[in-house]
């Protein structure tokens, strides 16, 4: 027998939660834990109206860079209380819950502007105090979703998860140990709803508490995925479910290729590679965590809940519950696990690319000169995305997406010009083409970059990624929509002509959900 638990857990992004809020209710909450009768947690990311970049937590970070630099944040607060109170009002029907959700919105806020008030008279905000501000997003966005649900008849309970982390709990690395230690917070969290005779939703708030070194250094913007990964494994869920506003994943990004596919699954490792490379699909450090407690992901659309979605489990492990598969039950038709994919899974573009190339003045070795280039980068925090080295020579792709990470760039390079002659190319876009079995597939890189010169593209870096899952090259930013169109054209697009390489391709999109349905027929 499978070994399930009956729990899902559904994260919903904040732009979800500010553009759908009574869908998710009514048709994924209730459909979930009424029609289908599931357990049902939801974890929620602070609101955004429109788009994440003018959200909720935007805002607040921009209230903690104006009080770090000792000038009025009163008016972004503003903005923030009134989105809320007005969202309040014009969804939530009950005077009852409508008044004490106006209530808490506006003691969050208070307190929201007592911590910066303190912080702007020193002229600094300490990580934990910008924790603080920000947990306040995903504070309202809760808030309001548990008073919607209980308004439109599912009952409903909030959790601050704000304080789950000890003040005095110190750690240098977010390392297993910490996420184990968590595990065992939010199940202590979790506990009077699993015990509970009464069916009720908790509404975890998507922002885990105060992480020692600061959320924004140690998980970055969009930790929501990585907290709803966490309640999951802590619930040993049957399922994570990743709310988007796009119906999965697909072979690139639909808004640039009409032509791209839906993906049925991709492996941890390909959505990872694609979410670095550009396509901001699910926080890398979600998956980790919840396939080594064997919980599927699947990324699913708000707007079109009843579509499969893409599922991101890994192509070599064993789901709970399920033999091993190197040992499938003989019952299972044996071309089954021969089906092997053959070429890419999909491809994307990351822009804002600045390439730098140092040439030695041959003044130090060969090893130091390394060394001391990833010294300056690594004090102006800048992250290298590609690399290619010769003795003498570096190229590097840096993500350089704002005005601070180019300022830092400016002052690496002053410094770096002792190494070398230093020359900088900026608005330069990376194309990554990304696939498990691309390793075995010889002719996939030819073909991608034969197919670019046919563009008339031109290449200024290539990089086969150490993990050999990922080929990617740098290109002109204004090249890069058209070397997406025609890369995918060449070798995802499902219609075009098998290439001689290729003639023993055949689709794996399914493997995960089939190999899923096949072990429950058998009933082991
Ligand atoms: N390969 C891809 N598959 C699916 N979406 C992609 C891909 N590459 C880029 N995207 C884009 O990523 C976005 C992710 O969905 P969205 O729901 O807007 O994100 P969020 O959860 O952050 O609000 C979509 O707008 C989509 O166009
Ligand atoms: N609100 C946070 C966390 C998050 O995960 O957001 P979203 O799920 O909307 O990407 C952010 O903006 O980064």
């Amino acid at each position: 027998m499978l070994d399930t638990t009956n729990w899902i857990v559904q994260k919903f992004g904040g732009t979800s939660v500010g553009k759908f809020p009574v869908q998710i209710v009514d048709e994924i909450i209730k459909f979930y834990s009424q029609s289908l009768n599931n357990n049902v947690t939801i974890v929620c990311s602070a609101r955004s109206s429109y788009t994440k970049v003018e959200g909720t937590t935007s805002r607040l970070i921009k209230c903690c860079d104006l009080a770090s630099q000792e000038l009025e944040f009163d008016d972004v607060i503003e903005v923030i209380k009134q989105d809320h109170i007005d969202n309040a009002e014009k969804y939530i029907n009950d005077p009852v819950l409508q008044t004490r959700l106006v209530t808490d919105t506006t003691n969050e806020l208070k307190l929201v502007k007592k911590y910066l008030d303190a912080s702007k008279v020193l002229g600094e905000v300490s990580t934990r105090t910008t924790d603080l501000v920000m947990s306040a997003g995903e504070k309202l966005s809760c808030l309001f979703m548990t008073a919607l649900c209980n308004d439109r008849g599912v009952k409903a309970k909030y959790v601050d998860l704000t304080h789950i982390i000890p003040s005095d709990y110190n750690v240098a690395l977010l390392d297993n140990s910490f996420y184990t230690f968590l595990v065992q917070a939010l199940k202590e969290k979790l506990q009077p709803f699993v015990e509970s005779s009464e069916k009720i939703v908790p509404v975890f708030t998507g922002f885990f508490g105060l992480v020692p070194m600061g959320l924004l250094n140690g998980v970055g913007r969009g930790y929501t995925d990585l907290c709803a990964a966490l309640i999951a494994v802590a619930l040993n869920a049957d399922e994570l479910q990743v709310w988007k506003e796009v119906d999965g994943i697909f072979t690139a990004d639909p808004r640039k290729v009409p032509a791209a596919r839906l993906l049925g699954s991709v492996t941890p490792e390909e959505a990872s590679e694609l979410t670095y490379y550009g396509s901001e699909v699910i926080h890398p450090f979600t998956m980790e965590q919840v396939i080594r407690s064997k919980i599927p992901i699947r990324i699913k659309n708000v707007q079109n809940p009843r579509g499969d979605g893409t599922i991101i489990y890994p192509d070599n492990i064993a789901k709970r519950g399920e033999s091993t598969p190197p040992h499938p039950p003989e019952t299972l038709s044996s071309s089954f696990f021969e089906k092997k994919k053959r070429g890419a899974t999909a491809i994307t573009t990351k822009n804002d690319i600045v390439v730098m190339n140092i040439h030695s003045n041959k003044k130090t070795l060969s090893h130091g000169f390394l060394a001391q280039i990833f010294t300056i980068l690594d004090k102006f925090k800048l992250v290298v995305d590609l690399i290619s080295t010769s003795e003498v020579h570096v190229s590097m792709a840096l993500p350089i997406p704002d005005a601070d990470s180019m300022k830092s760039l400016r002052k690496a390079v002053e410094q770096l010009k002792a190494l070398g002659t230093v020359d900088v190319t900026k608005k330069m876009s990376i194309v990554s083409l990304v696939g498990k079995q691309m390793k075995q597939f010889i002719g996939i890189a030819g073909t991608m970059f034969t197919t670019l010169a046919e563009q008339g593209i031109n290449i200024e870096m290539i990089s086969q990624g150490a993990n050999e899952i990922n080929i990617s090259c740098v290109i002109d930013e204004i090249d890069s929509i058209k070397a997406l169109q025609s890369i995918h054209a060449k070798l995802l697009d499902e219609r075009r002509p098998l290439t001689d390489d290729e003639n023993t391709f055949i689709s794996f999109e399914h493997a995960v959900d089939e190999r899923l349905e096949q072990i429950k027929r058998l009933d082991l």
